[in-house]
Parts: structure tokens; sequence; C-alpha cells
């Protein structure tokens, strides 16, 4: 691990190229070309003629990577990069490494979006065949800067107990003093000025519309099995906690033996949950118990967008039958379930149990939501092998379905969970996906099994990254 202390620890200044620069593809960089090779360069915009510092250029490999740091010709959708971390060509012009994680803060917001329907209408036709033309959304009055909508926040720790930021690619930890993506709430609690040595890492969730925040501190190994160096830990982090300007729980994580064993939580202070409040235009008010690091939606107003366009395209209606698959703490379960009514149900699936612990809570007063823990494709595996399995069992009870609504992690579906859908022949499937390239793989085994795609829409949920959230609906025949 390398510590970024100042500007005086240079890095090394790599071989400059003037390219033009094209499209913009998955992953956030444009693909520009360099005597037959493809360059992919970071920090520029399509149009611009940039000065691009390779920083991975071996001679015989088929592409190179590169920043822009010079702009020569800038495009009329450049803007100064608002955070200075960030911001490549003035990393690059004091000699450190820009921290990742804003890589599309020097464009326009609006011009962002574009780009963003572009890249899923580029990946959607390479990887699918399809020609579409997403429709464009935003979170909610989201902040036209791009800025202030992080509700989840992740930190390294320097060896002097300073939470920080990873520079691009790299081990290299740059300290920070604020994040500019973050909720105001984040800022309140003045993380930057604790003192975290002996901490690997720390997670913060501060809720999207008030509630208490809570500081998860992950303990290195030594300080894990050091008792009295966690115990002076717990009482530093208990001392920065009371005397913090907002009222906040803290907790320590303790991750399990394998990096897929679930983690344990001993509450510092406060309780080792966060509540979400959800406001839908369309279903209403809500609120979630979402466990420690358990996965919520990152953007402030992403729940309540995302569920106003699920319900909107399920479109489900009293008495139907609903699966929604990767159903996290039950955030689309509960609004479906309104949906369908006492009459209907919604089989809600989820793999982490800690999440399906939250969904059966947040659940509870809904007897139409059954909550499923496991694996998608091992659930839907057993619905088909054995559909009379009574619904209380985790089963059918011989029903068809009305509708999929699936939201997968990064990695998509897969092969064998899209058979499994297709193999259900649900009337109407809504695809929530963070990741074009895995969705359209999806998409395209979706199209072949006899779906056909309705409607598609790209919603800004992630303003100043290069990520993009999709909503796209399909029907069967
Ligand atoms: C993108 S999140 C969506 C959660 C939920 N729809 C929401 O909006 O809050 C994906 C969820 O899928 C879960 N997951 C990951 N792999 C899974 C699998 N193979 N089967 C079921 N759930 C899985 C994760 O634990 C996570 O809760």
């Amino acid at each position: 691990m390398t510590v970024a202390q100042t500007q005086s620890e240079s890095i090394e200044l790599e071989r400059r190229i003037e390219l033009d620069v094209g499209p913009v593809a998955h992953g956030g960089h444009c693909v520009c070309r360099h005597e037959g090779r493809v360059v992919f360069v970071r920090h520029a915009i399509p149009g611009e003629r940039v000065k691009v510092a390779l920083t991975e250029a071996e001679e015989g490999a088929r592409f190179w990577r590169g920043d822009a740091v010079e702009i020569i010709r800038p495009s009329e959708f450049r803007r100064i990069h608002q955070w200075k971390l960030a911001d490549v060509q003035r990393a690059h012009n004091s000699g450190r490494m820009p921290v990742g994680g804003a890589e599309f803060g020097h464009i326009v917001v609006p011009h962002q979006r574009r780009l963003k329907a572009q890249v899923y209408r580029d990946t959607v036709a390479r990887i699918a065949g399809l020609t579409v033309e997403p429709e464009v959304e935003t979170a909610g009055d989201d902040e036209p800067t791009g800025q202030r909508w992080r509700t989840r926040n992740a930190f390294a720790v320097t060896p002097s107990g300073h939470i920080a930021m990873h520079a691009h690619r790299s081990s290299t930890l740059v300290p920070v003093r604020n994040m500019p993506l973050g909720v105001p709430e984040l800022d309140a609690l003045a993380l930057w000025d604790w003192d975290f040595t002996g901490v690997e890492r720390v997670d913060v969730a501060t809720p999207g519309h008030g509630g208490q925040p809570l500081v998860l501190v992950t303990p290195t190994p030594q300080t894990r099995t050091d008792t009295s160096r966690l115990s002076r830990l717990r009482t530093r982090v208990r001392q920065a906690a009371r005397t913090a300007q907002t009222e906040l729980s803290t907790a320590f994580v303790f991750p399990g033996k394998k990096p897929t064993s679930p983690v344990t939580y001993e509450r510092i202070t406060g309780r080792t949950w966060v509540e979400e409040v959800v406001a839908s235009q369309r279903g209403g008010e809500r609120r979630f118990r979402v466990t420690g690091d358990g996965f919520w939606q990152v953007h402030r107003e992403a729940a309540a967008t995302l569920v106003d366009a699920v319900l909107e395209d399920a479109a489900a209606e009293p008495g139907q039958v609903v699966a929604d698959l990767y159903a996290g703490a039950g955030l689309f379960t509960a609004y479906l379930a309104d949906a369908v009514g006492r009459d209907g149900t919604v089989l809600s699936v989820e793999a982490s149990p800690q999440a399906s612990r939250d969904a059966l809570r947040n659940l509870h007063e809904m007897p139409q939501a059954h909550v499923l823990n496991g694996p998608t494709d091992k659930v839907l595996g057993s619905w088909l092998a054995t559909p009379e399995t009574p619904i209380a069992d985790g089963g059918v009870a011989g029903a068809s379905l009305d509708t999929v609504v699936l939201d997968p992690p990064r990695a998509g579906a897969g092969r064998k969970a899209v058979e499994r859908i297709l193999a259900l022949a649900p009337e109407t499937i809504v695809y929530v996906s963070c990741d074009p390239a895995s969705f359209a793989r999806d998409l395209a085994w979706l199209t072949a099994g006899g779906y056909r795609l309705d409607r598609a829409r790209v919603i800004d949920l992630y303003p100043d990254t290069h990520h993009l959230e999709s909503v796209t609906v399909l029907r069967r025949g």
C-alpha cells in the first residue's frame, strides 16, 4: 500500500500522445485510436482533441489506457471538475494521482446523461443486436451539480488512522477531508477528524431522508486479534460518536472466515441498522430497516424513483402473482404487495440471509408477501421442479407468474436464472440493471427465448460517475 501524503510524492509522468476522442464506452472511458491501436482514455469527452498521459502502454498489448491531462480542443460540454482530488488535470499538474469515483465530474450533467443513454444504446446493439433509444430520466429533483447524493460511502484508512480513498486502479491511498458526492449529512459527521488507527475500512450509511446515520468500522486483522487494541478502539469510537454534532450509531464489523461468509456486527453506540423512508409518488410512503452495510439504493432519491418506475412498468393488478428477484430488504416487494393486494402474491427472492431477515421485518404486515432466502436460480429451479409446493413452503402452489421483476447485482442474472425465468413464462419482465453489459447479455437470451423489448429507460442514479441504471420492460410474444 502506498500513501500519497503530499504533492511532493510525484507520480511518474508517462509518455504523452495527442488524440482525437471517440465515443464513450461502458466503463466510462472514451475509445480513441493511435497508430491502429485502441486507447481507452478517461476524463475526456467525445469530440475533443486531448493530450493523453499513458497509464498502461505495453508495446505488444492490444490496447492501451491513458488519462486526458491536457485539453487541446475542449468540448462545449466540459466544465471545471468540482472535486479537486478527483480532477485528473489538477492531479497531474501537481504530480499526484486523482481519486476514483467521479470520472464524469468534468462533464455538464445533462451531457453526462446523453452519454449514458448512448452507452446503453450501443451496448444493447453490440451485445443483444437490438436497436433501442432509451428514455432518459433523473432521480427526483436531483442536484444539477451532480453532487450531494450518495447515502452510502466507503473509505479506506491510512496507517496513521485517517480516512482515505483509493486512486483510480491503484492501491495508493489519498487522505480525504470531504466527499462532494456524499449527502450533506456525511459532512456533519466530520469523519476526517476521527482517529481510525487500527482500522481497515469505514462504511457509512446516512439515510436518504433523515434518521440516525450508522458508521461501520472494520478493525484490521491485527486489531481484531488483540483484545486490548480492540478495546482502545472501541473507546475511541464511542468517544467520537458522543462528541459528534449529530446523534449517530456506530458498530464494529467482523468479516467471516471466507470472503463470502456473512459478517457479524458489534454495536458500539445506537443500533446496527438504519431506517430508510421512501416517498413514492405512485405507492406512498413506507419505511424500511436496513442492517449494517446491507444493500440499499445509493442515491438519496433512487429508492422512490425506482419504485415509481417498477410500479408503472409492472402495472400489477389485484390478485396477480409477481416474483421480485434479487429483492434485498424488500423495497419493490412491499410496493408490489400493495398493488396485488391481499388476494395476490409477491414472491420475494434474496440470497443474503441478513437482507432476507430485514425483508421479513419490513414486510411482516403483508401476508401476501413471501420472503424466500436463497440464490435466484436455485429458488426458480425448485418452483419448476415441484410446481405444486404450497406458497407457505417456498413454492408457487401451481400458480403461473404474471410478472417477474429482477434487479440483480452487477454480474447480472446469468444463463441459469434467465433460462428458468423463460421456463416460468411470465407475461411481463421488468429488468432493473446497474450494468449495461451483463444486462445486454441477459437481454439477448430473453429475446431469443420469445420476449420483445417494450420500453427502455436510463435513469441517472449516479451523477458525476459513469455508472447508469436502466429499467427495461419485456413482454412475452
Ligand atoms: C441491486 S441489489 C437490489 C435490491 C433491491 N431490489 C433494492 O432495490 O433494494 C441486488 C440484490 O441481489 C442480492 N443477490 C446477489 N446475488 C443473488 C442471487 N444469486 N440470488 C438472489 N439474490 C442475490 C444481493 O444481496 C442484493 O440484495
